[in-house]
């Protein structure tokens, strides 16, 4: 009897891509919480609630530069019969009032500066005249001003102990000015997870390398840089894994020592050097998925070592960038204790008919476009697994459910927000 030596190669357990999901997301683990300067906070995780330590703002301010007066004073004025007052103060941003506004009198007041206590409203400078008699400032005004006339009162955005921001929220440039209004100089987020990278595979160059003859740079490894960075992960680029299933053993559970997540690159189909799809098989690895119901990264593969996840994404750039997306990015997410760790998704139009016949969901790199009030979602011209230049040109990934006739041109689709894409 012959046996078929490829047969444990080949056979493989098919996932679909919200089964995968949920398998690796069971493993997310919150970081721990650390404080980092305000300055460095951009795009870190908040790792509690901030709440508001005082009203914003904590007194009646200014809204312009002028005068603060009582309102009442200029009840019944007009051009014929103006309303004339004594300036009995100067206040200056960031100054005190320093006398007390009785009726019939008013103090120069610039924009922010705190408004005296008496003082019910303030008149913009536009709108007085000003004259001086025996040394005293006058100012004279020609229009009724209603109470409350150009103050921002107390609390006016936010109470005293209102929750302003909430733990889990990405820290952009509104909730930097936000925590700085606050005086949060150190910012409490969730730590970022370690990422090591490992790419695999004899034909790669470095990319400062010339090139050779049937070999290619490793560009991958840089793009997952970037990604892991977009989605608050630490990269660790590690020297590449040769295509030597003990030597890559080695690596991979070194690796796991010191980093929280190892990523690696090619290696995962049934080729000859596909050492990663061996590695995951071992008894020491728990093999969460190698096969999923998707195109591109079909062979996408993730396994946990010592509670640790090592997702082994496929070497093809287009499958390692959709694996990525997909599965790495909201595990990070999740890590970091984000609310929504997935790609945010929406329908546009389908721009062009999608020709091609698949028994697995399709992510197809797209360009959006707004056109006449509607999102159209255009497919990239090449899209293959192995096609890496349409990944910059990607808004979006248009999911395109399996099908024996392709999508029209006109349909409505589901559409992934990419997070590098020109719309985000
Ligand atoms: N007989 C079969 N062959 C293949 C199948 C199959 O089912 N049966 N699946 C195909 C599909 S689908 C994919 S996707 C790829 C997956 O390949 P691997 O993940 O095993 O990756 P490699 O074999 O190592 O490389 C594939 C391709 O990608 C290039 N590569 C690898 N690493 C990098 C890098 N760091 N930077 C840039 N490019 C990289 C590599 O040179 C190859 O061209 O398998 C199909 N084959
Ligand atoms: O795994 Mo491949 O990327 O399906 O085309
Ligand atoms: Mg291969």
């Amino acid at each position: 009897m012959t046996k078929n030596l490829n047969s444990d190669k080949f056979r493989r357990n098919i996932v679909s891509v919200p089964v995968a999901q949920a398998k690796i997301l069971a493993y997310a683990q919150q970081g721990e919480m650390e404080l980092v300067p305000i300055s460095e906070a951009n795009n870190r995780v908040l790792a509690s609630d901030i709440t508001a330590p005082h009203p914003f703002p904590h007194f009646r301010r200014s809204g312009m530069d002028g005068y603060a007066l009582h309102s009442l004073d200029t009840r019944g004025c007009n051009n014929e019969q103006p309303v004339q007052l004594e300036v009995i103060d100067d206040i200056p941003c960031g100054s005190l009032p320093s006398a007390k506004v009785e009726r019939g009198m008013a103090s120069r007041i610039m924009t922010g500066a705190k408004v005296p206590d008496e003082a019910d409203a303030v008149v913009m400078l536009e709108m007085t005249e000003t004259l001086e008699h025996e040394g005293k400032k006058y100012i004279r005004i020609k229009r009724e001003i209603e109470s409350g006339k150009n103050i921002t009162p107390v609390g006016f955005e936010l109470a005293d102990g209102d929750r302003i921001l909430e733990k889990g929220r990405r820290i952009g440039t509104g909730e930097i000015s936000v925590l700085a209004t606050f005086g949060y100089h150190l910012v409490p987020v969730v730590e970022k997870p370690r990422v090591a990278i490992f790419s695999t595979g004899s034909e790669l160059l470095q990319i400062d390398e010339p090139l050779q003859d049937g070999r290619i740079r490793n560009s991958n490894t840089y793009m997952l840089v970037n990604q892991i960075r977009e989605a608050g992960g630490e990269p660790y680029m590690l020297e590449a894994i040769e295509d030597d299933l003990d030597k890559a053993r080695q690596r991979v559970e070194a690796a796991f020592t010191e980093y929280d997540i190892v990523i690696t690159t090619g290696g995962v189909s049934v080729g000859d050097y596909d050492i990663m799809a061996e590695l995951v098989r071992e008894p020491s690895t728990e093999l969460l998925f190698n096969k999923v119901s998707m195109r591109p990264g079909s062979v996408t593969t993730a396994a946990v070592k010592e509670g640790k996840l090592l997702f082994a994404l496929s070497g093809n750039p287009g499958a390692c960038f959709v694996g990525f997306e997909l599965f790495v990015r909201p595990f990070i997410g999740a890590i970091l204790g984000v609310s929504k760790p997935f790609l945010p998704e929406f329908q546009a139009v389908l721009g062009n008919t999608y020709h091609k016949i698949n028994n697995f969901t399709r992510f197809v790199r797209g360009s959006l476009t707004f056109e006449g009030g509607r999102l159209v979602a255009y497919p990239a011209p090449l899209d293959e697994s192995s096609v890496m230049v349409t990944i910059k040109d990607s808004d979006v990934l248009i999911v395109i459910p399996p099908t024996n006739e392709g999508v029209a041109a006109g349909k409505l689709v589901d559409v992934l927000m990419l997070p590098g894409g020109r719309f985000t």
